[in-house]
């Protein structure tokens, strides 16, 4: 498992507009869930021995210097609502920070992960071009690993098929890093895993 060599890209949509799926629960438990789902994440990923930096790319600026504060880089969206292609442009960011690694793009919403699942799962990228592991609903993709020249990730709708079609391999993972959550079922599966200290204060199991 030795080797930071990779540089987690964490996307983090706009708190006043993310987890839109999770409306039925109210405005301010939704905002509340999404920055909790955001911060179990990054600390996860921080504390993966694999990982050298993360950079979270978003335009949420309140929420991007809780984040500088916690450990992480963070430049804003290079472009609007284009999710993939503001992903390639913070790859080629982090690749000419951090010279010789290689990008890997996770999802914010994985309030169970936890740095061991996520070492394992980039252990496994490494000896692949691209890589993927599907969300737990095997629709969905929650993390994409690629060679910065083959990086070129396409999240969004049924994504794991999208990406097994341009030629990426499909890697294990524990569902720590499997279980994101859309909706209030999800956060259900989520709970049963275990959730990181943030999403168990904004649920108030702590
Ligand atoms: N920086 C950035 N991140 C985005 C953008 N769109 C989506 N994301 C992030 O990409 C991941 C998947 O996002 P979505 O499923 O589209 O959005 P969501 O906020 O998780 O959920 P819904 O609003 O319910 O669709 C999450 O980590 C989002 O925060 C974007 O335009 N910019
Ligand atoms: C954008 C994606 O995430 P979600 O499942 O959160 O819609 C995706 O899986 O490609």
């Amino acid at each position: 498992m030795s080797g930071e060599d990779f540089v987690v890209l964490v996307p983090v949509k706009r708190l006043a507009v993310a987890k839109s799926r999770l409306a039925a629960l109210g405005d301010e438990q939704r905002r509340a869930l999404a920055e909790a789902f955001v911060l179990d994440t990054v600390t996860a990923a921080l504390a993966a021995e694999t990982v050298r930096a993360v950079l979270v790319v978003t335009d949420d600026h309140r929420l991007a210097a809780t984040l500088a504060r916690m450990g992480c880089a963070v430049v804003p969206d290079g472009v609007s609502d284009d999710l993939n292609q503001t992903l390639r442009l913070a790859a080629a960011e982090a690749v000419r920070r951090w010279p010789g690694t290689r990008p890997a793009a996770l999802c914010a919403d994985l309030p169970a992960l936890t740095p061991e699942a996520l070492d394992e799962a980039l252990t496994h990228a490494r000896g692949n071009e691209v890589a993927v592991v599907a969300d737990a609903a095997g629709r969905g993709t929650t993390l994409y690993a690629a060679a910065y020249d083959a990086f070129s990730p396409r999240f969004g709708h049924e994504s794991r098929e999208a990406h097994l079609a341009a030629g990426a391999v499909e890697v294990d993972a524990r569902p720590a890093l499997r279980q994101d959550v859309d909706s209030p079922a999800d956060l259900g599966g989520a709970m049963l895993l275990g959730v990181g200290p943030h999403t168990a204060r904004a649920t108030g199991r702590a």
